[in-house]
């Protein structure tokens, strides 16, 4: 077992990474004795939740299960718990315990955001994208019909626990998605990282418990670092959004829950990879490297058949790293250097869109399974 911190003064919190600790008390002592509501969704209900009722001693009236899916990260449903938390009479004193993967931990924890102005929550992630990034950091929210988590809070949670034997049970495609997030970490800020990920993806792919805690655990303290740094993404967090301009543009257009997020943000990474070579930022052989990485784990390298250049542009201008009416990009000033900036050339944007939304994509293409 192994524990991080992300330091930020009286609302630092730890992070607890390893097998089993769902099973274990030790974990709770802060938060046992305090009025809790828990909020799951079906597939993770199913696995998780009466091992954690009993521990935690939660009646049936205390839980709260989704349908799960992106779908969920919405208005109607920030209002419905929202109208359960009045219901059954949460004090501010509360806490929700988000258990699942990021849908669960976004929207539980903006509804912890904004009930009587903020109440706390603990994230329990049991995908391993939830493990390697949603759970950490405090960005909460849902997703709007014109553009993906438009409307939240930062929020932070009291507690993160990431049992890492949850993973057994999560889908392929699931697991495939949380790499991409993993491989997103190396390209942006750790070469050597990077370099790992190429040497170790057959051992993360078959869940190899070694392998899977070290990409975890680094992915956390990269993440919990920049965190640190830059709360409310004033300045380097903005790092954590490579790939997702584009990745998010994609989810919008498809709305929301054909192309899973780690999906997106792959297609993402190869795109902002491309874009960087063709500015002359990282050699045609990097940004290959990076599409070959994300090819070989199984993510796609292209976006939806059908979606034009137009459409990426149209979607992309509402991206929240726009300021003052310009689009600031994520980009590669090597492997392991990424920079976020508004100075680069438009039209080498609009040849990567062009190449990428081809419709005689190139063969390193694989397109997600409906
Ligand atoms: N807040 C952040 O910093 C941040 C970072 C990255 C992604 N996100 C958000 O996270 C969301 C994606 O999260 P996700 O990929 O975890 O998807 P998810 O929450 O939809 O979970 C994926 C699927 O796996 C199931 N599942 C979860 N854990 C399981 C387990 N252990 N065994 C079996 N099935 C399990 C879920 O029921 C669901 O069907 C997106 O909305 C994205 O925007 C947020
Ligand atoms: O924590 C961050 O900061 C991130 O950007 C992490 C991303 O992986 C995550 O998808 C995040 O939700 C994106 O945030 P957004 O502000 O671009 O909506
Ligand atoms: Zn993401």
């Amino acid at each position: 077992m192994q524990t991080l911190n992300v330091a930020l003064g009286d609302r630092s919190y730890p992070i607890h990474i390893g097998p089993g600790l769902l099973g274990q008390t030790q974990w709770w002592d802060s938060v046992r004795a305090r009025p809790l509501r828990l909020i799951t969704d079906d597939h993770v209900a199913r696995h998780y939740l009466a091992p954690l009722r009993t521990l935690l001693g939660l009646d049936e009236a205390a839980v709260r299960i989704l349908t799960a899916g992106e779908s969920q990260k919405s208005w109607e449903q920030a209002g419905a718990i929202l109208d359960w938390l009045l219901q059954t009479h949460l004090p501010r004193d509360g806490c929700l315990i988000a258990l699942g993967g990021g849908v669960i931990g976004d929207l539980v924890g903006f509804c912890a955001a904004i009930y009587q102005r903020g109440i706390d929550f603990v994230q329990v992630p049991t995908t391993l994208l939830a493990q390697v990034d949603s759970s950490v950091g405090g960005k909460t929210g849902i997703n709007h019909p014109r553009g993906k988590n438009m409307i939240g809070a930062f929020h932070q949670p009291r507690l993160v626990l990431a049992d890492t034997d949850t993973l057994k049970t999560l889908p392929r495609r699931e697991l495939l998605a949380g790499i991409a997030e993993i491989i997103k970490y190396g390209m942006l800020g750790d070469r050597a990282f990077f370099d790992w990920i190429e040497a170790q993806l057959d051992a993360l792919l078959a869940l190899d418990a070694e392998a899977i805690t070290y990409a975890v655990h680094h992915s956390c303290r990269m993440k919990a670092e920049i965190v640190a740094r830059d709360e409310r993404e004033s300045g380097p967090r903005a790092l954590l959004n490579l790939g997702h301009t584009f990745g998010h543009a994609i989810e919008t257009h498809t709305g929301y829950g054909a192309w899973l997020h780690g999906e997106a943000v792959a297609t993402g990474l190869c795109m902002a990879a491309d874009l960087s070579a063709r500015l002359g930022w990282i050699a045609p052989d990097d940004a290959q490297r990076c599409i070959a990485l994300v090819a070989r784990a199984g993510l796609p390298t292209v976006p939806p058949a059908g979606m034009t250049p137009g459409d990426f542009l149209q979607r992309m201008a509402l991206d929240k790293k726009v300021a003052h009416g310009k689009l600031r990009l994520v980009l590669l000033r090597a492997i392991g250097e990424a920079v976020v900036t508004a100075d680069f050339d438009p039209a080498k944007l609009g040849e990567t869109l062009a190449s990428f939304c081809s419709p005689q994509a190139d063969p390193r293409v694989r397109t997600p399974a409906p």
